[in-house]
């Protein structure tokens, strides 16, 4: 809790020194600093976070100002001043995430669609604001309207926009220490895991952009009221650039980077206009040389310089909490593949595959390169969609499902090349993985639901061979590649799929490595008599483990049979003459 509670003791104390040490004009330049450091908080949590950068905030932070002229100018008083302003942000929060997940929907990466897609709405709109001069006032704005409350802008109206900056603040601070934040990091990190650890992220991507919009919306609010005039530029491109910059001066990735951006720029600029006529030209630079000198803004070079006076102290572990059981999945029976064709542009991948399984055991995926044993694996998951034929598992037709329903069917699925999230440790990848198919959403609020922990992870890591006890705290990144994939395997199977889908698990692993990784997946089978689908190229391993051995060939399968069955029939041995491969 010292974690938030000092830095907005802190931010609270300098705000109310302000007008004392500088007086009310200071306070006053300060007070419109810090609505702009408001909204690009906003911007710093969805681009900071989710990776997402929104490049039309000002359309929030425009609509909302134009609105609260209004309201002000009709002289309701400020119960419904205060009505209003609470309905206009509920508004603007739900439109945003409507928006965002419709972009989003489909798509498998955050890519740069969605920045350009806000880009144009706000060109549109400060058009629109442009034009609609019965509305909005047209070039001119609107102006001649009182202040929120009547309160004096040059007095004290600083206090109401000092009290939202600790109270957004103070919000920030307290999501970094909830779920909610390692999930919006995760989007950044790996989508494509999250998606497979059963996390829709359009929608998560929709919340933080919706969570980001009210916060524009709340910085308009107050600049309306604080300027007294609102114009097209307040809901215009320059603007939203401007935010953006503000958000990279000072550092996307802290909570109070944004602010610290804002005011640095703010008066910085206000200093230059007078005595410097080139002073856009100076920012410009300054903004290019952070951007390429110091990517985490002006906060991270300040965190590192305190780091430095007192390196961080590996906090206390906290003790593991019982986690709630999986949300059970209703998967049963065998997965079906029915005359399975998957083509990409004029690229044949699967030609007709067809096989059944049985209900449960392990099966094996051989083949040589480019059979299309991967492509299998990504039919059955979503992440690529077959072009004909039907996947059931059961009596239930997956196969027209986003990756992220895969694992609500009861599906798990570790890639070939281990994926996991690398900016993060390993406490919170297992800690990510224990949240997939079983937090509710109030459990993503809640900070002890990252200390779950499951039965069945709990004796994972208890075994002394299993290389990730040690590596808790440890960067994934700095992880030597067998321990990240017992990590992976460990995630994939935290939510106790009763499919698990196996790519590769034991490459790289050295001789007791993989003798172990192939013991932990007999005995995963065996527990939970589930169905286990490995793609393996060494033959020892496949004879070891499997009850039937899939042969695919050129997107074909070639046969389908017990292991020595497999390896007596001539087909196999034509395409596998010449190696063990
Ligand atoms: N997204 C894609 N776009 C275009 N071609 C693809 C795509 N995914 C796979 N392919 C092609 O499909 C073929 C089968 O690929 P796949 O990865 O399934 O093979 P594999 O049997 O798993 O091979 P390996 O043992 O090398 O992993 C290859 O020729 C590959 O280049």
């Amino acid at each position: 809790m010292v974690s938030v509670l000092l830095p907005v003791s802190l931010l609270l104390a300098v705000l109310l020194l302000i007008p004392e040490v500088f007086g009310d004009f200071t306070a006053y330049q300060i007070g419109l600093y810090l609505i702009y450091g408001i909204a690009a908080q906003g911007i710093g949590y969805l681009w900071g976070k989710t990776g997402v950068l929104p490049l039309g905030q000002a359309l929030f932070f425009g609509f909302s100002a134009y609105v609260t002229a209004s309201t002000l100018r009709a002289g309701n008083g400020l119960g419904i001043d205060l009505l209003l302003a609470f309905t206009v942000l509920a508004a603007i929060a739900v439109l945003a995430f409507l928006l965002a997940t419709l972009i989003f929907r489909g798509r498998k990466e955050s890519g740069p669609y969605f920045s350009l897609i806000t880009l144009a709405l706000v060109m549109i709109a400060e058009q629109i604001a442009g034009t609609a001069t019965p509305l909005t006032g047209g070039f001119n704005g609107m102006s001649g309207f009182p202040s929120l409350g009547n309160l004096d802008p040059f007095g004290s109206f600083y206090y109401v926009i000092a009290a939202a900056t600790v109270l957004v603040s103070l919000l920030l601070f307290i999501l970094n220490r909830l779920p909610v934040n390692l999930i919006a990091k995760a989007v950044a990190d790996n989508e494509p895991r999250l998606q497979l650890l059963g996390f829709p992220t359009h929608v998560i991507k929709g919340a933080a952009f919706a969570f980001s919009a009210a916060i524009a919306a709340l910085a308009g609010g107050l600049f309306a009221s604080h300027q007294g005039i609102v114009t097209p530029t307040s809901m215009g491109f320059g603007l939203s650039a401007e935010m953006v910059i503000l958000t990279a001066v000072g550092g996307r990735f802290h909570v109070l980077g944004p602010l610290i951006g804002a005011v640095i720029v703010g008066w910085a600029s206000a200093e230059l206009r007078d005595s410097f006529p080139y002073w856009e030209l100076l920012m410009a630079l300054a903004f290019i040389l952070v951007v390429l000198k110091a990517p985490g803004g002006i906060a991270e070079l300040l965190e590192t310089v305190y780091r430095r006076i007192r390196p961080a102290t590996p906090g206390r572990r906290a003790p593991s909490i019982a986690a709630p059981p999986s949300k059970p999945t209703n998967a049963s029976g065998a997965l079906r593949f029915d005359d399975v064709h998957l083509q990409i542009g004029v690229v044949r991948i699967l030609n007709g595959v067809t096989f059944d399984t049985p209900s449960t055991g392990i099966i094996s995926v051989i083949g040589p390169n480019g059979a299309g044993k991967t492509s299998t694996l990504n039919a059955i998951t979503g992440n690529l969609q077959i072009t004909g034929g039907s996947i059931a598992l059961g009596s239930r037709n997956i196969h027209a499902r986003p990756p992220y329903k895969a694992l609500r069917s009861g599906i798990g699925r570790k890639l070939q090349v281990p994926s996991v999230f690398f900016s993060m440790n390993v406490s919170d990848n297992l800690a990510l993985a224990m949240m997939a198919n079983r937090a509710r959403l109030v459990d993503l609020l809640r900070p002890a639901t990252l200390h779950w922990r499951s039965e069945s992870l709990t004796e994972l890591l208890k075994r002394p061979a299993v290389p990730l006890q040690e590596d808790l705290v440890a960067p994934v990144a700095h992880l030597p590649q067998g321990h990240r994939q017992f990590l992976e395997y460990a995630m994939t199977i935290a939510s106790e799929p009763r499919v698990l889908l196996l790519d590769e698990p034991c490459a790289g692993l050295s001789p007791d490595e993989t003798a172990l990784m192939t013991e932990l997946v007999r005995t995963y089978q065996a527990q939970t008599g589930g169905l286990v689908i490995v793609i393996e190229h060494d033959m020892s391993i496949v004879q070891a483990i499997s009850d039937k051995v899939l042969v695919l060939h050129l997107g074909q399968v070639l046969a389908f049979d017990s292991f020595d069955k497999v390896r007596s029939n001539p087909e196999v041995q034509a395409v596998y003459a010449g190696g063990t491969k």
